[in-house]
């Protein structure tokens, strides 16, 4: 058919010229239109966009939940649980929430759901190259969840992760958290600080800024993108305890100008940043304050004494995932002597082990003991490792990277 743009310039031509007749005087109305306008009449073009947009807007409002407030928001939520559409993190609270949802109330905008499976979170890991952030990495992956490292690989090492690599659900930034990042995502667990007395105390001022101006920095950026906070604290925040064993509601004894305080009055500023930027700008935060851990892919020079095994990382997330902010203790409430640590030593690793008896550190506290009842009321967490099973496990980590020993890995990364 010749519709095409000459045949209609040239019967516009035409007309012009008069040279046509009465009969013609309605095409010659369609003509005088504007271009584009007789495009769309043309052909029904029309009549299919109308109902194009009916059928679209039809889907939208079956599928999409309300959106207007809080409690529109949360009843569609309530009714798309019920069929089945809507993923564990909206239902829990919000960890999940799209990042473009509003600060501190008033309107929030749900989600569209994109299919029936549990769709993964977005998640940073400062300090993820480290020990503790590392296995971290590994069970957010293995559950699907999408992984942003940052690291400026103080202490950490890119081989705690390189098993990832390929992997299209894992990235890793070399940066240092006491510059701003902006990232999109849902949840930020915070553990980037060198964590052993060695490491710390090698430059305190800059671990002091790491603790303040870089737990500062990624509670703007959760603030800005609405995530879910967690801030790995320390036991140290309690200095040389005069309560044994600790509950999370003793505030501690700490020494403000001695040469741990960089990383426990650090830490303790971490802890207040967190609070107040949880009850200032109603940002869900949650805070473990970790006792010694130990296992696979610590420092070979960390020089720590051990009282607990990594599955910390399982604590770390229950209690993001939870309801409750904390702080919690986490550790192994086993106590035992530095002799009967030696002998433990002695008998798992190596019975020709020499113990040589030294001076203490300054400021190195007497003795800590997590109280953990809190932790496993609300998080349903405990220690599972016991000493003498775990201390093996890390020492053939150690003699793996020392020596290049033969050891079992498995397809996902866990030893
Ligand atoms: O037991 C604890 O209390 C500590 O446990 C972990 O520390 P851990 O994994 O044992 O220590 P590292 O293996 O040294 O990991 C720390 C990570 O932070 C990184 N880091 C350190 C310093 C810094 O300025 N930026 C930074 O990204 C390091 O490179 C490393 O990857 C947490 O990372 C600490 O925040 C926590 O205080």
């Amino acid at each position: 058919m010749a519709s095409s743009e000459l045949t209609y310039r040239g019967q516009q031509a035409a007309a012009a010229d008069g040279a046509h007749g009465p009969a013609e005087s309605k095409p010659r109305t369609r003509q005088q239109l504007p271009q584009p306008l007789r495009y769309v009449l043309g052909e029904q073009r029309l009549v299919f966009s109308l109902v194009g947009m009916a059928l679209a807007t039809l889907v939208f409002l079956l599928l999409s939940p309300s959106t207007t407030t809080t409690t529109s928001s949360s009843s569609s939520v309530a009714h798309l649980a019920a069929v089945g559409l809507v993923s564990r993190q909206y239902q829990s609270g919000g960890a999940g929430r799209m990042a473009f949802e509003e600060g501190t109330g008033g309107v929030r905008h749900g989600r569209v759901p994109l299919g029936l499976k549990r769709k993964g979170l977005r998640v940073v890991v400062t300090g993820g190259a480290g020990f503790v952030g590392s296995h971290l990495v590994d069970r957010l992956l293995a559950r699907g969840d999408s992984v942003i490292v940052v690291d400026n690989f103080f202490t950490g090492r890119k081989e705690n992760v390189a098993h990832h690599a390929g992997n299209p659900n894992f990235e890793m930034i070399r940066h240092d958290v006491v510059e701003p990042i902006l990232l999109e995502v849902d949840q930020i667990y915070h553990l980037a600080c060198p964590a052993s007395p060695v490491h710390y105390k090698f430059n305190p001022v800059k671990t002091i800024k790491t603790n303040v101006v870089g737990t500062l920095n990624m509670l703007g950026l959760a603030k800005r993108v609405g995530a879910r906070f967690l801030l790995t604290s320390t036991s140290e925040v309690y200095g040389d305890p005069l309560q044994h064993p600790q509950v999370e509601t003793y505030w501690g004894n700490v020494n403000p100008i001695g040469v741990r305080s960089c990383y426990d009055e650090g830490k303790r500023t971490a802890e207040t940043l967190t609070m107040d930027y949880h009850r200032g700008a109603n940002l869900e935060v949650r805070i473990a304050r970790i006792f010694n851990t130990y296992g696979p892919r610590m420092c070979i020079d960390d020089g720590r004494v051990v009282s607990n095994f990594v599955a910390q990382v399982e604590g770390l997330m229950k209690l993001m995932e939870g309801e409750h902010v904390g702080p919690f203790n986490l550790g192994n409430p086993g106590e035992f002597t530095m002799l009967e640590l030696a002998k433990v030593v002695q008998d798992t690793i190596d019975p020709n082990a020499r113990i040589e008896f030294r001076a203490n550190t300054a400021d190195d506290p007497h003795k800590r003991k997590p109280d953990i009842t809190k932790a496993k009321e609300l998080l349903g967490w405990e220690p599972k490792v016991a000493l003498r099973n775990g201390l093996p496990l890390m020492v053939q980590d150690f003699r793996t990277r020392i020596f290049g020993d033969q050891k079992q890995q498995q397809p996902d990364g866990s030893e």
